[in-house]
């Protein structure tokens, strides 16, 4: 019987926290747009579990859009310290608005009035253009709490496959594939 990779996945990232220099759930999230070019970029995990991996981010985004054309996304965690990698793959979904509320709420006040003031991933003339912008969100806003953005929230992407790659000397790695079947999992290797 296979192991649970989400439990798996758990492991690792407990000890990825205590060993890692920062941002321990920072992950690089690949996708493509309808031609099939690829784009990557770094995000923060902010939740997973057997429903999938979760991210915030604004929602007209060029990963938002890419995701728009075509809902598949790979993620890597590198977690140097430990000489080890996880890929996930799978199909991408909006989070429920409630969730998005949830964890927007959490979020500290600079970054809540960031995420208003940012156009994400639109040409900016001037970086004084953007503080210009934050300052009149935080007027905005002030005596208030700040609202979640209708245009900023989470996407989960439901593992299809998570491969989790450990170095090994002489470059002999192992690699372990976990590929979804229904509610349970099938374990494999890969050659390294
Ligand atoms: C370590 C790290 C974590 C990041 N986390 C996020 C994140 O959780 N959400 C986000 O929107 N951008 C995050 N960013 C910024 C993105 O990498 C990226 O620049 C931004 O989302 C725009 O990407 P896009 O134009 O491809 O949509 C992070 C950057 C780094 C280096
Ligand atoms: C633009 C942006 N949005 C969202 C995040 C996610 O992290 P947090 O919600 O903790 O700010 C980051 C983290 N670097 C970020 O840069």
């Amino acid at each position: 019987m296979a192991d649970d990779p989400i439990a798996l996945f758990d492991r690792w990232l407990a000890e990825a926290e205590q060993s890692e220099l920062n941002d321990p759930n920072a992950m690089a999230l690949a996708t493509a747009d309808a031609g099939g070019r690829p784009s990557v970029r770094m995000v923060l995990l902010k939740g997973h579990g057997p429903d999938g991996f979760v991210f915030y981010t604004n929602r007209g985004s060029r990963k938002a859009e890419e995701l728009g054309a075509n809902a598949q996304a790979s993620l890597l965690f590198h977690w140097k310290s430990l000489r080890r990698q996880v890929r996930v793959t799978g199909a991408v979904s909006p989070v429920s608005d409630a969730e998005s509320d949830a964890y927007f709420a959490s979020r500290g006040r600079d970054s809540q009035l960031g995420a208003w003031a940012s156009d994400q991933s639109r040409p900016l003339d001037s970086r004084a253009i953007f503080e210009a912008r934050v300052e009149a969100i935080r007027e905005r806003f002030d005596g208030q709490d700040v609202p979640r953005p209708p245009f900023w929230g989470g996407y989960r992407v439901a593992a299809e496959e998570i491969e989790f790659w450990q170095d090994r000397a002489h470059r002999l790695h192992e690699r372990r594939l976990f590929t979804r079947a229904g509610d349970c999992w099938n374990e494999g290797l890969l050659f390294p």
